[in-house]
C-alpha cells in the first residue's frame, strides 16, 4: 500500500511522493506524481521521502540516461516534464523555443538577478566537514593544475594526486571535495585519459577553469643552455613548446615527466646539472631553480581548460552562461553523427567541443559489405559540449531528441562558463635566453 508523504515543487511544478514497501533492506519503492505523468523509482539507502526528493532534484539533470523515454523522464528530465510538454505544444503552433528556468526552490529565480556574472564559487556547494573545501589535482604543488584548482576555489586545501585516476578516486573516497583536471589545451589539444576517466567514474563537472599557461625553462641556479642535455617536462608542456625549443637551438634530449613542477622538483632534488625543467615560475620560487628563458610557449594564447568535478551536480540555471558536456554512443545506422549534432543546430545551441574516443566495451564490429566480404568498423563513444544549461528546455528538448538516435547517453554536467578576463599568457617571440 502506498501512503502520500511528502509534497515538492520543482520550479514551476508540485510533485507528491508515495513511499511503498521496501524491496529489499536497502531499497525502497517510491512513486513520484505529477500533474501529468507518474513515475517509479527506487531508492538505495533512501528511508524518507524527503532523501528521495533531494537525490532526485541531485540526479535530475545527470545520472546516466535510461533506454526508453520513460527512464530518461524519470533520470533526467523529470524538473520540467510539464514545463517540456507545454513547451513542445508551443513549438508545434509558434515553431519557436523559448527559455524557462526552472529552478527546485524559488520562483524568484526564474528573474535574472544581475548583469554581472557571478563568481564561479558562488555555486561551489559548502563541504559538510565544515573546514575548507579540499580540492585534489594531478601533479605536484607548483604545477598549472594546482593554479587552476586555486582558481576554482581560492580558500580551498589543496592535495596533490600522483596521477589523475587518484584525482578521482580522492573525491570518491570522500578524501576530498572536488577534483580539477585538465581536459583540453588550446595548442596540445584534448587530455584523452580524462575523457576517458570521466566515463568511468560517476563524478559530475560543475565547473570549469580557463588557465592561460605560461611556461618557462627552469635549471640550477648557474647551469647555462650550453650545459644542457635534456629537457624534461610533462607532454602536454613539451607539445606546447616544440617550436620554440626547436628555435633556442639547445642540443637536448626531450623527456617526459608526470607533472611540469615534478620535473622541477627532480632537477633539484638529483642535482641535475645538465637538465632544464619546462615548468611555471612558481615551481622554479618553490624549487630553487632558475628562470633561463621565459614565455616559451609556441602560442601567446595557450589556455588549458580544466573541468570542476564533484560527486554531486549542481542546480543548472539560466542566470549566467552555462556550458553543459554529455557523452554518447549509437549503434549502426545512416547518418547518425549528423542527426545527434543537428538537433543542436535547428535549436541554434552553438558546439564548442566533439571529441570521440574507441568504443571500450565494443571497440570494433564487424560488417558485410556489398561484396559479401566482412569489414571491419571502429566504433566509438562521442564527447559533446554545447553552449546551453540544462535549466533551458532548449538544452531538455534537444536532449530528448538526441535520446531517440542513441543507445547510450549521459549527462556529464551542466555548468557555469568561465568567463573571467582574458589575460594573455605572453608566448613565442617574447622568451629571453640569458
Ligand atoms: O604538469 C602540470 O603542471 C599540469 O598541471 C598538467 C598539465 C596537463 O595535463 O595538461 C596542465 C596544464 C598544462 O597544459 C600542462 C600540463
Amino acid at each position: 500500500m502506498f501512503s502520500v508523504c511528502q509534497s515538492f515543487s520543482v520550479g514551476l511544478n508540485k510533485y507528491k511522493i508515495s513511499t511503498g514497501s521496501p524491496l529489499s533492506k536497502l531499497q525502497r519503492q517510491f512513486t513520484i506524481q505529477c500533474a501529468s505523468e507518474s513515475l517509479h523509482y527506487s531508492a538505495t539507502n533512501a528511508t524518507d521521502p524527503a532523501s528521495v526528493a533531494a537525490s532526485i532534484n541531485n540526479s535530475a539533470f545527470t545520472g546516466g540516461v535510461g533506454k526508453t523515454r520513460g527512464d530518461w523522464q524519470s533520470s533526467c528530465a523529470i524538473l520540467s516534464s510539464t514545463v517540456v510538454k507545454q513547451q513542445q505544444d508551443n513549438e508545434k503552433t509558434n515553431g519557436v523555443e523559448n527559455v524557462t528556468v526552472v529552478d527546485r526552490d524559488r520562483i524568484s529565480d526564474l528573474v535574472p538577478t544581475g548583469n554581472l556574472p557571478k563568481p564561479l564559487s558562488d555555486l561551489i556547494p559548502t563541504p559538510a566537514h565544515g573546514s575548507e573545501t579540499r580540492v585534489a589535482y594531478q601533479g605536484v604543488p607548483g604545477a598549472y593544475s594546482e593554479a587552476a584548482a586555486a582558481n576554482a576555489c581560492p580558500n580551498g586545501e589543496f592535495i596533490p594526486c600522483d596521477q589523475f585516476q587518484v584525482a578521482f578516486q580522492a573525491v570518491e573516497l570522500w578524501i576530498a571535495d572536488l577534483a580539477v583536471l585538465p581536459l583540453e589545451n588550446s595548442v596540445g589539444g584534448s587530455i584523452h585519459r580524462n575523457y576517458d576517466l570521466l566515463l568511468r567514474h560517476r563524478l559530475h563537472i560543475i565547473g570549469e577553469v580557463q588557465l592561460p599557461v605560461r611556461h618557462c625553462l627552469l635549471a640550477l641556479p648557474g647551469v647555462r643552455k650550453q650545459d644542457l642535455n635534456r629537457v624534461i617536462s610533462h607532454p602536454q608542456a613539451l607539445a606546447q613548446c616544440e617550436l620554440t625549443l626547436n628555435k633556442l637551438a639547445l642540443n637536448v634530449t626531450r623527456e617526459e615527466a608526470y607533472s611540469t613542477a615534478g620535473a622541477a622538483e627532480i632537477i633539484a632534488e638529483r642535482n641535475l646539472r645538465d637538465t632544464a625543467a619546462i615548468a611555471s615560475e612558481r615551481a622554479a620560487k618553490l624549487y630553487g631553480l632558475d628562470v633561463i628563458a621565459d614565455g616559451i610557449h609556441d602560442d601567446c594564447n595557450n589556455v588549458t581548460r580544466f573541468a570542476m568535478l564533484a560527486r554531486e551536480p549542481i542546480i543548472p540555471r539560466t542566470d549566467r552562461p552555462f556550458r553543459t558536456s554529455i557523452v554518447f554512443a549509437h549503434d549502426n545506422g545512416t547518418a547518425v553523427l549528423f542527426k545527434v549534432l543537428s538537433v543542436f543546430a535547428f535549436r541554434n545551441i552553438n558546439l564548442t567541443k566533439i571529441e570521440s574516443r574507441p568504443h571500450r566495451n565494443r571497440p570494433i564490429t564487424f560488417v558485410d559489405d556489398d561484396n559479401g566480404e566482412t569489414a571491419k568498423r571502429f566504433e566509438y563513444v562521442f564527447y559533446v559540449d554545447f553552449e546551453a544549461s540544462m535549466a533551458d528546455v532548449r538544452a531538455q528538448n534537444a536532449l530528448s531528441d538526441v535520446q531517440e538516435f542513441t543507445t547510450f547517453l549521459r549527462v556529464l554536467g551542466s555548468y557555469p562558463i568561465d568567463i573571467s578576463p582574458w589575460s594573455p599568457s605572453g608566448g613565442i617571440h617574447r622568451y629571453d635566453v640569458t
